[in-house]
């Protein structure tokens, strides 16, 4: 049973993977990882979107229910979807608060800046834990101009660690960091108390964060700071064709798939 206050506490490394269905959902439970993100990575991973942009809030709720439909004791925690929070403070709260009310998500999870300080409090004080993510934040990649590692100079890095600290004070519970140098994963991680979840961070955060997809290897191309634990692709290649090949061949649907009822017609 993994929750927001018992991930503070955890020794061992923390283990996050996205899901976006109940079938995956649950052989990811069934694998003891401690969290669950509902990723606005979905617009990649199962929409076909080339950008996190284009996903919406029917989009990451929809995905939520199925999650928690099919795990019990697995940490939840969805992404807000860009603009759906940082415009005006009360569509941000209903927003966040529609994915614990409807969807049973147990925390969202805000591309923060220093924009989020204050919204981080209020959805805090108001009971909606929130996780923060630094570094890489793809909602601005037109800003950025592209998926470029973030926190490469001294001052870059010092306004990521101060806003790890900021979003700290203002609540959060945890903070995911995304594609920095190695040692601005350490610093970050020592800076603060809270449990910093690494992705494209190095090695020494308290734990780690993969798009399922990439993690088991299914998707077609990945991200620098990704592994593949997994050839799914492959896997899911074969078995599609095998499929082909038995039907054209005539080989499927065989006698133990059929059945007869013995009907004179
Ligand atoms: N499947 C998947 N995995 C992810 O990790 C992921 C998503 N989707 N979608 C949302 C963002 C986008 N992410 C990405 C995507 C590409 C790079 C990347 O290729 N970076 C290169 C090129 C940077 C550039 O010039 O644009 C790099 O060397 O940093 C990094 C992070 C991470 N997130
Ligand atoms: C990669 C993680 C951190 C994320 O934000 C997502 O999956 O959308
Ligand atoms: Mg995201």
């Amino acid at each position: 049973m993994t929750t927001v206050a018992s991930i503070r506490e955890q020794d061992e490394a923390i283990t996050v993977l996205t899901a976006y269905d109940a079938a995956t959902a649950e052989l990811v439970e069934a694998a003891d990882i401690d969290v669950i993100l509902v990723g606005d990575s979905l617009g990649n991973a199962t929409l076909g979107y080339d950008s996190t942009l284009p996903v919406t809030m029917d989009d990451v709720a929809r995905a939520t229910d199925a999650v928690t439909r099919a795990t019990d004791d697995t940490l939840v925690v969805t992404d807000l979807p860009f603009l759906s929070y940082g415009v005006e403070t009360a569509q941000s709260l209903e927003n966040a608060g529609r994915l614990l009310k409807e969807s049973g998500a147990q925390a969202v999870k805000i591309e923060s800046g220093p924009h989020t300080v204050d919204l981080t409090e209020r959805l805090t004080q108001l009971g909606i834990p929130v996780m923060a993510h630094l570094g890489l934040t793809p909602q601005h990649v037109h800003g950025i101009g592209g998926y470029t590692r973030q926190g490469t100079t001294e001052e870059r890095a010092a306004e990521i660690i101060d806003l790890a600290e900021a979003h700290q004070a203002a609540g959060a519970f945890s903070l995911v960091l995304e594609h920095v140098p190695r040692e601005v994963g350490k610093a970050v991680t020592e800076a603060v108390e809270m449990p910093v979840i690494g992705i494209g961070a190095g090695p020494d955060t308290d734990g780690q964060v993969l798009v399922i997809d990439d993690a088991v290897g299914l998707s077609a191309s990945v991200p620098p700071f990704a592994a593949a634990f997994g050839d799914v692709r492959t896997e899911m290649r074969e078995a599609i064709e095998a499929y082909r090949d038995a039907v054209v061949s005539g080989s499927f649907p065989a006698e133990e798939h059929s059945h007869s009822e013995g009907l004179d017609l």
